[in-house]
């Protein structure tokens, strides 16, 4: 029944002169979301969109799944658009109210409220007119209700404006943020455990568009492990639908750096120096993709390693771009949280191995200088592993939406 998908945004709304780039990359960013669903154009208006729907709840099912996912918009209706004539308002309302009832089958008494806004000031009733007799009406025509001004069960919406009047009950809740390439492009390091996605996703949302690299140590880690990078990259590519769409991955072949660590360094110090290879990397892949920044899933304290002194050792000096670190200040239970509302918790926790755990040394140092990592560095052919590396790099994109299944699919209307 609905014909309309109503998208309200926040952020965007405040930003002045520059408001129209960010709505611009808005709706370009839901185009290509719903490239592959036959959507009529998408209208841009005082301060809302619209996309037109064809009134199937099939077609309302994908286009929520997408939209909701996608960075900038705060709340959407699935809204019924009708001529401005009260009958045909008052039918209509009747209709999307009785809808609501069904899709809620209550058991007691339900309690409604009409909150109509009049922006069309040639309509010949006023908004407290409108709410009494779309109230009246829908009493007379609903048994079991009462009327709750404060806190209704079914809150019914009705918006009149100039170009037709919008009829609507639900409002679902996006994600906010601000759309995806409009504050530029980042490589993120990415893992396969649970922190770097989250990480990812955060700088997502704030109009980042990511590009992700995984370190992987092929033979010493699986073709599993590998598989689970991947599948996070299918999941993150569902949010990632900026101006080119989907996620890109990039894979570094990072064995033979392992091994030269592990034959000339200190053990004690093979997490760091590793790590620092790691940042290095990413700073020439940040440089290569234009890229403005490296984002990691780096946290402050919650692993022996994670501590300030080790950020320095690995970074300084490698990395000559902002290094951002959206999880510093979130718990760990708050990032568990994140990564089941994001959909890549389940794959975090598969239990394969990743190249950082493989070489644990027994007594890693936790707060090291980072005279001594440059020191045990020197004990290697630094550039020399690192250009081999690079030759080895692989590259692979994910569609958003070419393997999704019925069960993935978040909403069911
Ligand atoms: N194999 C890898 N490939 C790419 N980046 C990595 C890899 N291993 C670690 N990183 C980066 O270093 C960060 C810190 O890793 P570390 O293992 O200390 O923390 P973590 O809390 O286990 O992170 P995660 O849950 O993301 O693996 C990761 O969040 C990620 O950004």
């Amino acid at each position: 029944m609905y014909n309309y998908l109503l998208i309200r945004y926040g952020e965007i709304g405040l930003k002045g002169k520059n408001r129209s780039y960010f709505e611009k990359s808005l709706v370009k960013n839901m185009q290509s979301a719903l490239k592959d669903l036959e959507i009529g154009k998408i209208k841009s208006t005082q301060g809302r969109m619209y996309i037109p729907l064809s009134g199937s709840s099939d077609e309302l099912t994908r286009v929520l799944d997408r939209v909701t996912r996608v960075f900038g918009i705060e709340t959407v209706s699935p809204a019924v658009k009708v001529e401005s004539d009260l009958e045909v308002i008052k039918k209509t309302a009747l209709q999307v109210f009785k809808n609501h009832m069904d899709s809620i089958s209550p058991q007691n008494q339900v309690s409604f409220k009409v909150d109509c806004r009049r922006a069309d000031k040639l309509f010949s009733k006023n908004s407290m007119e409108m709410n009494q007799i779309l109230g009246a009406h829908i009493l007379d025509h609903v048994p079991g209700l009462k009327v709750d001004v404060k806190q209704p069960q079914i809150l019914l919406q009705v918006e009149i404006r100039e170009d037709g009047t919008y009829i609507f009950t639900e409002k679902i809740p996006g994600h906010g943020g601000l759309p995806i390439g409009t504050t530029g492009k980042g490589v993120l390091m990415l893992s396969g455990g649970i922190d770097s996605p989250v990480a990812g996703w955060l700088a997502m949302k704030r109009g980042i568009q990511v590009v992700g690299l995984h370190f992987h140590s092929y033979p010493f880690t699986s073709q599993r492990a590998l598989k689970k990078v991947e599948d996070i990259s299918q999941v993150l590519s569902r949010y990632g639908t900026g101006p080119t769409g989907g996620f890109k991955l990039i894979t570094n072949h990072f064995t033979d750096i392992q091994k030269a660590i592990q034959n000339y360094c200190s053990e004690s110090m093979w997490v760091t120096v590793m790590r620092r290879f790691m940042f290095y990397i990413a700073n020439r892949m940040a440089q290569k993709e234009q890229a403005m920044t490296v984002v990691t899933g780096e946290n402050v304290g919650q692993v022996a390693s994670q501590t300030l002194e080790s950020m320095h050792a690995v970074s300084q000096d490698v990395v000559n771009l902002p290094i951002l670190r959206p999880l510093a200040g979130l718990d760990k239970k708050e990032i568990m949280s994140k990564a089941e509302t994001i959909g890549t918790y389940d794959i975090s926790i598969r239990p394969y191995e990743d190249c950082c755990t493989l070489f644990l040394p027994k007594n890693p140092k936790t707060r090291p200088s980072l005279e001594q990592t440059k020191r045990e560095i020197s004990k290697l052919n630094f550039e020399e592993l690192v250009e081999e590396s690079l030759e080895k790099t692989e590259i692979k994109y994910f569609e958003p939406y070419q393997d999704i299944t019925e069960e993935e699919l978040t909403f069911d209307v």
